[in-house]
């Protein structure tokens, strides 16, 4: 799935909040949009989850997706099990399988003793449960998860980063937003920030140990394939030819000897560690 040029603004003369954004949402890929508040990350998922519809540009190829929403609505007319139910229905399941999964997906996030309350009765952390467990039911190609974490308890937060890891094991595309940057950060494939309207590259925030290895070749070599997960980090001071590449510390070895090994190797022209917690400032 990609975004092409895509433009957003709430009103017609009313300020851009995105400008011209191209991202590529890669399957079997779990990807993270930072950014400070107001700076568009939750435009950006509902642009993704086809909640809103771009002013601008265009969305390419998107998969049977499901959206976790920072806000859920609890005041739907469904007991938990019932609105899990319906929305099982919605995504094609026959009742009794709509049913199962339902009670299977509360049970999995310790709501189970909440199946027959009505929504509007539930906490706001076990509203938040239902909301995930909707997301996650149908097993969906494309997961957009907005602050879905927030208002979880520990275990119910554990879970759904298991539930996210299965996701992407599966073959499904992840894309989220979280405030916590270590937030499934070693799990982390690709990572954009979003300031003044635009995307661009980032090194997944806080990965435990990355490095970033500045790498050149004659302008328009392309990047060897089966490189293991990189974030090519831009730098206003790169020489054409010259590409950054962050990578996390345990796959850095095998990036080396893709770019050394290629048919038209690069030069390795520095290798430097990234801090734990910190982003690059190129
Ligand atoms: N429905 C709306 N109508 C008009 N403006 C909106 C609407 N939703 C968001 N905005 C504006 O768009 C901008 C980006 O908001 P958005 O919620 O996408 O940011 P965010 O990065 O997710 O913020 P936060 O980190 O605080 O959740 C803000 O200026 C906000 O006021």
């Amino acid at each position: 799935m990609r975004l092409e040029g895509v433009g957003h603004r709430y009103r017609p003369g009313g300020p851009w909040v995105l400008r011209d954004i191209g991202l590529e949402i890669s399957a079997g890929r779990l990807t993270r949009v930072v950014g400070g508040n107001g700076s568009g990350k939750s435009t950006l998922l509902r642009l993704l989850a086809g909640i809103e519809r771009p002013a601008r540009g265009r969305v390419v190829g998107r998969p049977r997706t499901a959206y976790v929403p920072e806000r859920f609505p609890p005041a739907l007319p469904f007991t938990a099990a019932g609105y899990l139910t319906h929305m099982g229905r919605v995504h094609g399941l026959r009742r009794a399988a709509a049913e199962k999964a339902a009670h299977a997906w509360l049970e999995r996030f310790g709501a189970g003793r909440h199946a027959r309350t009505p929504l509007s009765e539930l906490s706001k952390g076990s509203c938040q449960k239902v909301a995930v467990a909707q997301g996650l039911m149908a097993a969906p190609d494309l997961l957009v998860l907005d602050e879905a974490w927030t208002g979880l308890d520990p275990d119910a937060r554990a879970g759904l980063d298991r539930a996210v890891l299965d996701r992407v094991a599966a073959g499904g595309a992840v894309v989220f937003v979280d405030h916590d940057p270590r937030r499934l950060a070693e799990h982390t494939g690709t990572a954009h920030r979003l300031a003044a309207g635009r995307l661009t590259p980032t090194p997944p925030p806080a990965c435990s140990a990355s490095v970033l290895v500045e790498a050149e070749a004659p302008d328009g070599t392309p990047l060897p394939a089966g490189l293991p997960p990189v974030t090519a980090v831009p730098d206003q001071e790169t020489r054409p030819g010259t590409v950054c590449l962050a990578v996390a510390a345990d796959a850095s070895d095998a990036l080396l000897r893709a770019l050394l090994s290629a048919p038209q190797p690069w030069h390795i022209r520095a290798v430097t560690p990234i801090a734990p917690g910190k982003e690059t400032g190129r």
